[in-house]
């Protein structure tokens, strides 16, 4: 398989994964961390390996090693595997799931943004979710008519906070994920609850129109839940670990034990909550988004933009979502192919950065 994103947190759980059922690594594809990558290229042995800074290639200890966006889509093209796993970060993730989807490879994607932003001009079936609450509804879903999916959020870092101090929040503070690790740019959207209105139009991408909606559940241990017509609800339980969604998503028949099951005795009780826009005021727009899920793209690129300037202490936590709802409102666009989808994220990306 090719690995795209192979030293973060989904990429070093899919290489956990690929170890255990001892699956052949093609491709590896990473960034800046080439402590970490050198460690993997011992162990997995691809044949070919793409970074992002070419100034870093005498540091990778392999012999096949190549640098840039160009080259990952050529790895991609080139590379004999069938499966390609996208745990790559942000809009950039895009282009390497084109470029699967046209050279006939099958993805498991976790790279969200790719269906938030071009999710109409993308072809599902060749999808496998890693996203957890995905897996969930896709874990489900049987031949019975469905009345609503929902998703839960954790209701991340602040969840707890009073909300006149979240004007105040840090980076440090964001990264508090209450049950799950993951990287730095989706805990900040768990915070915002960004994260859970991407998921809301990447279930919408992968299942078709319906019914979608989301609830907080505060252990993370309900991931997904699908009422039903005749009035049944059924709910997908696992332990907060992606491992599970990874290895369905390599294979879909897998019928290996991954993880140990919850003991709801130990669990107790379960508290679910409703998600409040006063606290995530991004939230606002959720149902309007779901009736026009083509823009997407403005908000993924609004927020990659807020995310960058709150990182650089140059707007506030709460500015993130007045970048997002300002940007909705400002730039009512839906594209129409995926040039469109580039055109659209390359103009808002320079006016917010101005
Ligand atoms: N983490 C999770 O549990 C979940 C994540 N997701 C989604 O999966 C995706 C990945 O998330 P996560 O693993 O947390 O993110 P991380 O930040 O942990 O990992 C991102 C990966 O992308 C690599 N990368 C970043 N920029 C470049 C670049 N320019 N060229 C090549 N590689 C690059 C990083 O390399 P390096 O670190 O070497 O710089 C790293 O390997 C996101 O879209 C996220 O929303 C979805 C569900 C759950
Ligand atoms: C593991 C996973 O799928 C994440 O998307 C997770 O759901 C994020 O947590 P929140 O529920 O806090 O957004
Ligand atoms: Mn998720």
């Amino acid at each position: 398989m090719v690995v795209l994103g192979c030293t973060g947190s989904i990429g070093v759980n899919t290489l956990a994964i690929a170890k255990k059922f001892a699956l052949d690594v093609e491709v590896l594809v990473c960034g800046k961390n080439i402590k970490l990558l050198n460690e993997q290229l011992k162990e997995f042995n691809p044949k070919v390996v793409v970074i992002s800074d070419a100034d870093d290639i005498p540091s990778v200890n392999h012999s096949n090693v190549f640098a840039g966006e160009e080259n990952i889509l050529k790895a991609i093209e080139d590379s004999k595997s069938e499966l390609v796993v996208n745990a790559l970060v942000g809009f950039m993730g895009l282009r390497p799931t084109l470029k699967a989807i046209q050279s006939d490879k099958k993805i498991a994607l976790a790279n969200k943004e790719s269906l938030v932003a071009c999710g109409n001009f993308i072809d599902s079936s060749k999808i496998q979710p890693i996203d957890s609450e995905h897996f969930g509804l896709w874990y489900l879903l049987q031949d019975r008519p469905v009345k609503k999916m929902i998703i839960t959020a954790s209701g991340g870092a602040f969840r707890d906070w009073d909300i006149e101090k979240l004007h105040g929040a840090t980076l440090a503070d964001t990264q508090k994920h209450p049950n799950w690790s993951m990287g730095q740019k989706i805990t900040i959207d768990s915070a915002t609850m960004v994260n859970k209105m991407f998921e809301l139009l990447e279930a919408r991408w992968l299942f078709g129109e319906g019914k979608y909606d989301a609830i907080i559940e505060t252990k993370s241990l309900i991931h997904a839940l699908i009422d039903f017509k005749d009035g049944s609800t059924t709910a997908h339980f696992a332990h907060a670990n992606m491992q599970l969604p990874i290895s369905y998503a390599i294979d879909a028949k897998m019928d290996a034990s991954i993880l140990k099951h919850i003991d709801l005795l130990e669990v107790a009780s379960l508290e679910f909550r409703k998600i409040e826009q006063e606290r995530y005021p991004v939230w606002q727009i959720k149902n309007e988004l779901l009736n026009n899920p083509n823009r997407g793209v403005v908000i993924n690129a609004a927020n990659e933009v807020a995310i960058e300037k709150f990182i650089n202490k140059e707007i506030g936590f709460m500015d993130i979502h007045k970048t997002i709802l300002d940007a909705y409102e400002a730039y009512d666009i839906e594209p129409k192919n995926v040039d469109d989808v580039f055109a659209i994220d390359a103009k808002i990306r320079k006016e917010l950065r101005r």
